[in-house]
């Protein structure tokens, strides 16, 4: 069967911004996931970030944990720490992730381990490729929306998109060990199903597979294996914009499973994810798009968590907020803030 998950070249984004436009928002429309051929990223700076990524990783786990991950998203999330379908899911994924945020400070990472310190040239020319993909990115969903010149057009969401500002823009190492899931549980995943909830989320996998979205417009719904292609990124939909959009694009749930490899061990698995997130405090009217609002007007459903209202008008760092802590309230190595689930 086809692979529904659609390939767009990069190079088209200059080349041709209208196709570009069209084939980046029909496969959002549709599927919410898509491949990015010619990512701006040079094998070799990918690879040099997978190499910092692996270095990390190896380091002993008591010095993994003197930067614990926190709910400022930042910092190391061990092994079965991070359960993202707690409905389903027994134990916590079998993966580890370093996540860096802060973007807006320049020159620093706060609580940043050593290996990226001094590395740090590297993770910042991998971040600012990461935020320039998905802002063209972002304009080509503009372009396919028709939001008018008057509201910026093709540019609504670039100033709403400015790593100088603060955001909870992500940039995350992941780290799935060759461990065996446990005979016992059966619901043992490496990722477990989950959707993103910023904007726009980059993934470089490298070499192993194991990542499925689910197709949930074919005929009979079905996971879908996302395997790594050669000089291929996957992009995908958050559900920030799944709500500001009114459901006209869809945030897909993924997840990632084990290898199937019999009774030996799985093998190893790296890969590097970019969650790109609006400024912090900017309001969520319903898009002034004809589409959009069309869509609406025919009974189309309203999008992730009632999608956004003219009248209710949330901020983006609000949605972001409710939307870490509702997946982390389980977590025992972490506290929740006070008052957080009030959001
Ligand atoms: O590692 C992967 O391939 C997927 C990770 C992911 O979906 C996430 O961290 O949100
Ligand atoms: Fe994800």
């Amino acid at each position: 069967m086809a692979n529904p998950v659609p390939i767009v070249d990069y190079q088209l984004a200059t080349s041709n911004p209208q196709q570009f436009a069209q084939e980046v928002g029909r496969a959002f429309a549709e599927i919410g996931f898509m491949y990015l051929r010619n990512p701006s990223l040079s094998a070799e700076e990918t690879n040099k970030a997978f190499k910092l990524s692996a270095e990390y990783f190896a380091l002993p786990l008591k010095e993994k944990r003197r930067i614990n991950w926190t709910f400022m998203n930042q910092g190391y999330s061990g092994v079965s720490q991070e359960r993202l379908d707690p409905n389903y899911q027994k134990t916590g994924g079998y993966k580890e992730t370093f996540n860096i945020t802060h973007w807006s400070e320049p020159g620093k990472c706060r609580e940043c381990p050593e290996v990226f310190l001094r590395n740090w040239d590297t993770i910042t020319t991998f971040q600012q490729h990461c935020q320039q993909m998905c802002v063209d990115i972002l304009r080509g969903v503009c372009t396919f929306l028709e939001i008018s010149d008057s509201e910026g057009g093709a540019e609504f969401f670039t100033a709403k998109h400015d790593t100088r500002q603060p955001s909870s823009t992500n940039l995350r190492f992941l780290h799935y060990p060759p461990m065996k899931p446990s005979a016992e549980d059966q619901t043992a995943m490496r990722a477990g199903s989950h959707a993103d909830y910023g904007s726009i989320s980059l993934l470089f996998q490298k070499e192993v597979g194991g990542l499925q979205v689910y197709h949930h417009h074919a005929a009979e719904p079905r996971w879908v294996d996302v395997p790594p292609l050669p000089n291929c990124i996957v992009v995908n939909i958050g559900d920030t914009l799944d709500y500001w959009s009114n459901g006209y694009l869809k945030s897909t749930q993924h997840r990632v499973v084990f290898p199937d490899m019999g009774d030996k061990v799985p093998v190893r698995r790296y890969s590097i994810a970019y969650f790109c997130h609006a400024n912090d405090g900017i309001p969520m009217y319903p898009l002034p798009s004809p589409r959009v609002q069309k869509r609406l007007a025919q009974g189309g459903s309203p999008g992730k968590d009632g999608g956004a209202l003219a009248d209710n008008v949330l901020l983006t760092n609000e949605y972001s907020a409710m939307k870490l802590y509702a997946h982390n309230r389980h977590r025992t190595d972490a506290q929740l803030p006070d008052g957080a689930l009030g959001v």
